[in-house]
């Protein structure tokens, strides 16, 4: 498949603090998750890839566009929708006005053609009944629309999502699951999320993220493949269990390194997820 977005050597301190430590990675089109603990550098890595900061050191290219040079980093900015941990929605503009706004920053300057493709992105994300109504009197889940349809603007080839289903009920989160999936065909998109089941129905690939270093890329399956043979079940508490917990049933699901005669349990990806920042914490205090 076709690589759309590059990144080689990226690193970028705060102070003292290795926010971003030797990041290469390759995206191809449709949705990459990022996973990783709180701090682990995932907001870092979208902004810099958003052009939002510069990196310190490496390189990376969006669509074939180096941001290294002005004119590449403006044609980075072109090809790029971002919708940030806190998008920054003015709570007295309509969410026509407000996306409307977004499309005159990225330079969308005819105005019958911009407003057009207002209509046509509130729609994508079944907004258009309510373009008129003033931000601050839509729901969370309608906010979050409002800020993903800003992101789509200029239907860009890269879009970048910080966390866009913190927050929201689990009715929302599924109708947002749909218009990712929905944005991430023929498009390349990349989704930082603390939800390991997003990851699990939405994402073809997925980074797992800690320390501003990049712990595993590859896709779901091969994520929850590294829990094989590591999680099962018991009548108490397991000692080799890095978790375990008492389920619904009363039997412990564990999850770590099992007793010889252990009756194994099918993985999930968060048991991969779980396992693969376990494994590198021990590796780091051997
Ligand atoms: N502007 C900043 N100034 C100083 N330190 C920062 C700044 N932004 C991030 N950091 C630090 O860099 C590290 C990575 O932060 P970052 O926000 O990228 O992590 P994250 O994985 O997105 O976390 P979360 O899941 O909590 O959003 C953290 O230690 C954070 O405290």
């Amino acid at each position: 498949m076709t690589t759309t977005v590059t990144a080689s050597g990226l690193g970028l301190r705060y102070g003292g603090t290795r926010a971003l430590d030797d990041v290469s990675l390759r995206l191809t089109p449709g949705v990459t998750g990022l996973l990783g603990p709180n701090g682990a550098g995932k907001t870092t890595l979208l902004r810099v890839l958003a052009t939002a900061v510069p990196a310190d050191r490496g390189s990376f290219t969006v669509l074939g566009h180096d941001p290294g040079t002005s004119r590449g980093r403006h044609q980075v900015r072109r090809s790029l929708g971002y919708l940030p941990q806190t998008p920054g929605l003015h709570p007295d503009f309509s969410a026509f006005e407000f996306v409307d706004y977004v499309a005159i920053l990225k330079e969308l300057t005819d105005r019958t053609a911009r407003h057009r493709e207002v209509r046509r992105v509130l729609e994508e994300v079944d907004l258009g009944d309510v373009r008129g109504r003033r931000i601050k009197k839509l729901s969370g889940g309608m906010r979050q629309r409002v800020a993903l349809a800003a992101a789509l603007v200029g239907d860009p080839g890269f879009l970048v999502l910080d966390e866009p289903t913190v927050g929201l009920d689990p009715e929302q989160r599924m109708r947002f699951r749909e218009l990712i999936a929905g944005a991430g065909e023929g498009r390349t998109v990349l989704l930082s999320t603390h939800q390991t089941e997003d990851v699990a129905m939405l994402c073809h690939r997925v980074l797992v993220m800690a320390r501003g270093r990049i712990l595993f890329a590859g896709t779901p399956a091969e994520l929850t493949a590294r829990a094989a043979g590591r999680v099962w079940s018991s009548t108490e508490r397991a000692p080799g269990a890095k978790a375990g917990w008492r389920t619904g049933t009363g039997s412990f699901r564990n999850v770590g390194d099992p007793p010889a005669d252990a009756e194994l349990l099918e993985p999930t990806l968060e048991d991969g997820y779980l396992l693969t920042l376990d494994d590198v914490s021990a590796e780091a205090a051997a």
